[in-house]
């Protein structure tokens, strides 16, 4: 957790709040279906709002065509400009995604008297949010923002940021979100010295374990955790609850309706690589100048 001077440092003022919105099952208008709509239709179907569309046809992306007939059930489609107020009854959010700042001013004025929040991709000052450069592997959701200053730079800190993770971290906090809802089915106290003690458990374990272990984890191993670990107030090793010895590599897939790419995960993680490879090729230099010192 962040402490206050720490969180003074940060900077006094002059940011947006990052979250986590919770969109499932709720009602999201997007007004516009051409590129920018298709990359907000991606977002909220991994998110599992309810989408309704409207946007002329003939103005339609060809990625927006495509999720429109892949996901029926999910996306409203209806072929006509935005017509007034009746269109945000009963809408959680709204968002604009036109080639017009007039027609998006008067709908965010709309959405304000109604008290929605709106993002319109044409006006930033109209935003009560910005959308912004996202990873997504399963569970992990990581959003780079430049809150308005320099949309394509998070976009490229995107990559760098991208090319850091050693691509199994997905899965590991997947198995570590089955490890928690079960510790929570045994001990369900919320508070107290029982969730306090809980929460120390949570921690310790994920500090200790290597972060690759976690994926490794199945339904048995969990509870073989559970009662050699939480029971007995100690972390166990990986060794104690896997009588299986570890494989060397171990293939991780990302999800998401745009994403699906499966990668090979190295054991040690890029982080540990790169260090190592930077060795090797150190200790080759100095044995190839010896040996030319030599001659
Ligand atoms: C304020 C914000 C409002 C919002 O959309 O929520 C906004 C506004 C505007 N963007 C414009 C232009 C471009 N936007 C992109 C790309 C992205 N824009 C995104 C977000 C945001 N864009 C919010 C701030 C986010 C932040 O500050 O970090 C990303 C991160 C996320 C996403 O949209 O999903 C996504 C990259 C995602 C990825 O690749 O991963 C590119 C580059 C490209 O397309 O490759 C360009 C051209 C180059 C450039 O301008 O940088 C213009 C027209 C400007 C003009 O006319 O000159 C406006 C309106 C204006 O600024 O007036
Ligand atoms: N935030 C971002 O990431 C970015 C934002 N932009 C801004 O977003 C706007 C949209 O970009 P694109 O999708 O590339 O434009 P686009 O021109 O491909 O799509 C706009 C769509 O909106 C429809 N439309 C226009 N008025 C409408 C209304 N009243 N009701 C319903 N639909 C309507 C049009 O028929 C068209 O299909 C651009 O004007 C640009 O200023 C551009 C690039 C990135």
């Amino acid at each position: 957790m962040q402490t206050v001077s720490e969180i003074d440092n940060l900077s006094p003022g002059g940011g947006s709040l990052m979250m986590a919105w919770q969109l499932k099952g709720k009602r999201v208008l997007l007004v516009g279906g051409g590129e920018v709509g298709a990359s907000r239709i991606g977002h909220l179907l991994g998110a599992d709002a309810h989408i309704t569309l409207l946007c002329p046809e003939r103005g339609l992306f060809s990625a927006t065509k495509d999720y429109i007939a892949k996901y029926p059930q999910r996306i409203t489609y209806f072929d006509r400009r935005f017509t007034g107020p009746a269109e945000l009854h009963k809408m959680d959010l709204v968002l604009t995604a036109i080639d017009n700042p007039v027609a998006s001013r008067d709908i965010a004025d709309l959405c304000r008297q109604a008290k929605i929040p709106v993002n319109t991709a044409d006006v930033p000052e109209l935003c009560d949010f910005y959308f912004g450069a996202h990873i997504r592997d399963g569970p992990l959701q990581i959003m780079i923002s430049s809150n308005g200053n320099g949309p394509r730079i998070s976009a490229l800190i995107k990559e760098k940021v991208q090319a850091s993770l050693g691509g199994s971290e997905g899965l590991a906090i997947s198995k570590i979100g089955q490890l928690r809802a079960e510790l929570k089915q045994r001990v369900p106290e919320i508070g107290g010295p029982v969730g306090r003690k809980r929460m120390r458990w949570m921690s310790k374990i994920c500090n200790d374990w290597p972060m690759i272990d976690f994926t490794l984890l199945d339904d048995a191993m969990i509870q073989k955790i559970l009662d050699e670990g939480w029971e007995k107030d100690r972390v166990p090793t990986f060794e104690e609850v896997c009588e299986k010895p570890k494989p060397s590599v171990v293939e991780t897939t990302s999800s998401g309706p745009t994403e699906g790419v499966v990668r090979k995960a190295n054991l040690f993680g890029s982080n540990l690589l790169i260090p190592v490879a930077n060795f090797v090729a150190g200790a080759v230099f100095m044995v190839a100048v010896m040996l030319a010192r030599q001659r």
